[in-house]
């Protein structure tokens, strides 16, 4: 029996992600030690309330309510906490004490992350998070390492499981939003507060991360555009179903250069979206993730798996943790983020999409001329009209599909149809992505 030396691992919050971390590396032990040749030594596990029920037991005697004096006694900090105070006090105070830390944090990270990795870089310190995007799915250490010699151009992808199961509910059983996020949260994969899912916040704060990696570039949250789901509508959900599309939330992440100024930059952006029955993503169910990765020498590359819940999301944890308490075997520092580009952020008026509007109009000759007619004032080339008129009614329903147009033109478009005396309502707005 080989005698190993022990790496002190300090874990800060039990909840759906944490306690199953635990649990793992108590079960595991031996296996993980022999992989890393080292024993990993769960020292203590901070909690609120070490009384509280947890659905997974754990030893009463590694539960403290005193975080400070466990990272102190730490060479390794798991932070799974969640939210940006105490943890990102918490994680400065890891880093200081010569600790490396793992976390799952996502908003921590799109907020606090500048700040982190220059603490971290500066005493050596490794900060890894692979948690934080994709859950399960390996995505940011491919990114950072095994795409380190190419040059990403775009990354497309659904990166919140919790908005994911409810658009499918609502997809496929035409549940509600409420009941179906009422549903992910039991399963644990929506956020303390869920309004961060629903509202693209969550979503948003992975793009970030993705972009800053991707492009080695830091971008901040605030310059990703966000638009959430709870403005989708079951009736946007059933008419996309019944023209052969599917409404998914979206993150794009494009390295992109102005056509008249030859400037290079970067877009980030989350909203919900059109997206073809027949594309990859639209098969993506549940709580599932999928991200695309387009690189300029390996092509397309498509990572796939579950973004959200607690043991699935233990796994990218125990992957970091492995790799950072190999590092202590055979020594040296961690690796700092790499943000020498630094490009410049283009706002979503500079964005080129395609677009579906619904819109109620009056039924009366001449209205479809005069519709089209707008669109070509603000140079939006309409690819295809529907017309449909309920008998008996004084309304009609028209959906226009566009080509591509640019951000800006499509809102100036919506904004003098809405004031049209022949529009009754804008109905619906989507873009379509992911059209072959
Ligand atoms: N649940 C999921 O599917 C995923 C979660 N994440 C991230 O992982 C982190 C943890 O997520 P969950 O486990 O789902 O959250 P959770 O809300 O289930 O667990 C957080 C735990 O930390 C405890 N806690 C909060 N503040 C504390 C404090 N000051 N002292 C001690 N304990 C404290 C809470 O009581 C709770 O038990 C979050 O940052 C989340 O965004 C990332 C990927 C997937
Ligand atoms: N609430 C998040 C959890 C994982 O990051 C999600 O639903 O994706
Ligand atoms: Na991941």
């Amino acid at each position: 029996m080989i005698e190993y030396r022990s790496i002190r691992v300090g874990l800060l919050g039990a909840g759906s992600v944490g306690s199953q971390v635990a649990r793992l590396l108590l079960e595991h032990g031996d296996e993980l030690a022999q992989r890393i040749g080292a024993r990993i030594e769960l020292v203590g596990i901070a909690v609120r309330d070490v009384d509280a029920e947890r659905d997974v037991e754990l030893p009463r005697a590694l539960l403290t309510t005193d975080a400070d004096a466990l990272i102190l006694g730490s060479d390794i900090v798991i932070e799974l906490m969640g939210g940006l105070e105490p943890a990102r006090t918490l994680v400065l105070q890891a880093i200081a004490s010569g600790a490396d830390v793992v976390t799952g944090n996502k908003a921590l990270l799109a907020t606090h992350g500048p700040e982190l990795f220059a603490a971290a870089e500066q005493v050596g310190a490794q900060l890894s998070y692979e948690a934080a995007v994709g859950g399960a799915i390996p995505i940011l250490r491919p990114l950072r390492e095994s795409l380190a010699g190419d040059r990403v151009e775009r990354i497309l992808g659904i990166v919140n499981g919790t908005t994911n199961f409810i658009l499918d509910r609502m997809d496929t059983t035409g549940a509600s939003l409420e009941d179906a996020l009422a549903t992910a949260t039991e399963l644990g994969y929506a956020e303390a507060d869920p309004t961060a899912d629903i509202g693209g916040y969550d979503a948003a704060q992975k793009a970030a991360i993705l972009a800053s990696i991707a492009f080695h570039t830091n971008v901040p949250v605030e310059a990703v555009h966000r638009e959430g789901i709870t403005g989708v509508s079951a009736a946007q959900v059933d008419s996309a179903r019944r023209a052969g599309f599917v409404v998914k939330l979206l993150a794009i992440c494009e390295r992109l250069v102005d056509a008249e100024t030859g400037e290079e930059g970067v877009s980030a952006r989350v909203y919900p979206a059109l997206v073809p029955r027949e594309h990859p993503l639209a098969s993506v169910r549940g709580a599932n993730n999928a991200v695309f990765v387009e690189a300029s020498a390996a092509g397309p590359l498509m990572f796939y798996g579950a973004g959200a819940g607690g043991v699935q999301t233990a796994s990218a944890v125990l992957g970091d943790l492995v790799a950072i308490a190999r590092r202590h075997v055979i020594g040296g520092p961690g690796m700092a983020e790499s943000t020498h580009a630094e490009l410049p952020m283009f706002d979503i008026g500079r964005i080129t999409t395609r677009y579906a509007i619904t819109l109620e109009v009056v039924d009366e000759p001449g209205v479809l001329e005069r519709i089209a007619r707008v669109f070509s004032e603000h140079g939006v080339s309409v690819e295809q009209l529907q017309q449909t008129v309920s008998s008996g009614s004084e309304r009609a329903t028209l959906v226009i599909g566009t080509h591509e147009a640019t951000e800006s033109a499509l809102a100036e478009t919506v904004t003098s149809l809405a004031e049209n005396p022949v529009v009754a309502s804008v109905a619906s707005v989507l873009r379509v992505e992911g059209t072959l």
